[in-house]
């Protein structure tokens, strides 16, 4: 991993390779002489078919995954906040304790802002209790603000909104968007739901084939609201013919 001092991006990453070998010897490739610049500031969405590598791909950004070939440039100083789909709320410890943890350096009165941001998401009720007390929507916005609270400058989401129901979805997309509005970190958000990855992105990578290819889109939605378009773009990508695979709902 190396920093460089490029102002407009935030990741650089430069003809990476990587191949998992499997027990039974199979080679998977990941990818091969890969190019992609994740642009500062702004929620890049990555939607692509199950098993093509997007996991593997923010691994190896988070510094998790080890790669063959290539660099990852970051930001300098670029620190990195990740969420999974399934929160890792300390089970022994009560909301307040979680945060605190994570944040207790940030803030003359890390408490006090805490207790700012739960009510900003509602929760402000809920300090005392322990993450099992509370439904998983409910950890997964504690988890959410928990990251947001470290003031990362790169937010990296894999599926971290996709095991919550509609409305608690809603309510973390518009968080996170508000939030982005105000402290306008880079973030990378893998998802499966179309929906979602224009809704956020202000770019979308459309990723498919192994070893990894890729499209992009400029999500013109924020701006005109014309979800058909985009989503007809996607598709031709895909080239998909069977479109109700994917959410219509828009
Ligand atoms: N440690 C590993 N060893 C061998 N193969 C692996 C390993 N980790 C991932 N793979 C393989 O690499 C491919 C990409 O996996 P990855 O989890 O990155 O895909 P993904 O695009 O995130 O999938 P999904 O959308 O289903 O989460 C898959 O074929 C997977 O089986």
């Amino acid at each position: 991993m190396k920093m460089f001092n490029d102002s407009k991006n935030c990741v650089e990453i430069k003809n990476l390779s990587k191949t998992f070998i499997r027990p039974n010897g199979e080679k998977v490739n990941i990818c091969e002489n890969l190019n992609l610049y994740i642009e500062k500031g702004k929620i890049s969405s990555i939607i692509g078919s199950s098993g093509c590598g997007k996991t593997t791909l923010l691994n190896m950004i988070a510094g998790f995954e080890n790669y063959d070939d290539g660099e990852i440039y970051l930001a300098p100083n670029c620190k990195i906040g990740i969420l999974f789909q399934n929160n890792v709320l300390f089970p022994w410890k009560t909301i307040m304790q979680n945060i605190l943890f994570a944040c207790r350096n940030y803030f003359d009165d890390p408490k006090a802002v805490i207790r700012e941001y739960l009510a900003k998401v509602g929760l402000s009720e809920v300090e005392n209790c322990y993450p099992n007390e509370l439904s998983g929507g409910m950890n997964q916005r504690i988890a959410l603000l928990r990251i947001l609270l470290t003031s990362p400058d790169l937010i990296i989401l894999d599926e971290a909104f996709g095991a919550l129901d509609y409305q608690n979805r809603l309510e973390m997309q518009n968080l996170f968007l508000e939030l982005h509005k105000e402290r306008k970190f880079t973030a990378l958000v893998v998802t499966h739901d179309m929906l979602e990855a224009i809704t956020l992105g202000d770019n979308i990578f459309i990723f498919y084939d192994q070893p990894l290819k890729f499209n992009i889109i400029q999500n013109s939605v924020k701006s005109d609201g014309n979800y058909s378009s985009i989503i007809n773009q996607v598709e031709s990508i895909f080239n998909i013919s069977d479109q109700s695979k994917y959410n219509k709902e828009v």
